[in-house]
């Protein structure tokens, strides 16, 4: 069990944390700590914060992803998605939101606006080689294997 800890920004205290809206939900619903109604036009992207950092072992990432329902209904996803949450980020956690719908679209505060899901960021070490081992599919790609 990861243990994750979150810290309420000051002036957020009536804005909820992130939470699992089910048992087994993969993504915590992060809620909208605008001050006021905030209005994305057709094509508007704009920065939405959450009112809560976070701390969360060395490990882990955070993933920001767009809530399905959002960009169904509305057009609204995250323009940088997934977001990255790095482990060692001690500033707001914020929302990159863009409406790709037809209608403008207004975020309430407290509003959920999107989620948050956690993985496990594997230890990486680089080296620099002149030669990388061979592979059948060698340097095939992008749609080298036919439709
Ligand atoms: O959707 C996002 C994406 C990022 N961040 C924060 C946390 C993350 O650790 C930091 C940096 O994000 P990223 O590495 O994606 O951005 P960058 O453009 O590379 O900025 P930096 O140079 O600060 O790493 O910004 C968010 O709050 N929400
Ligand atoms: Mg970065």
């Amino acid at each position: 069990m990861y243990q994750v800890l979150f810290k309420r920004l000051q002036g957020n205290e009536d804005v909820k944390l992130p939470i699992k809206m089910s048992e087994l939900a993969a993504g915590f619903d992060l809620h909208a700590a605008v001050s006021e109604p905030v209005s994305l036009s057709p094509g508007e992207r704009k920065l939405i914060p959450t009112g809560f950092s976070m701390a969360m072992p060395a490990d882990l990432e955070a993933q920001i992803r767009p809530r399905s329902g959002l960009a169904f209904k509305h057009g609204i996803t995250c323009l940088n998605s997934p977001g990255t949450i790095d482990a060692d980020y001690r500033g707001e956690v914020k929302v990159l939101l863009i409406n790709l719908g037809q209608d403008t679209f207004i975020i309430e505060r407290g509003e959920r606006i999107a989620q948050m899901v956690f993985q496990v960021v594997p230890a990486i070490e680089i080296s620099e080689v002149d030669d990388l081992p061979d592979t059948v599919r060698g340097a095939g790609g992008f749609g080298h294997t036919g439709v």
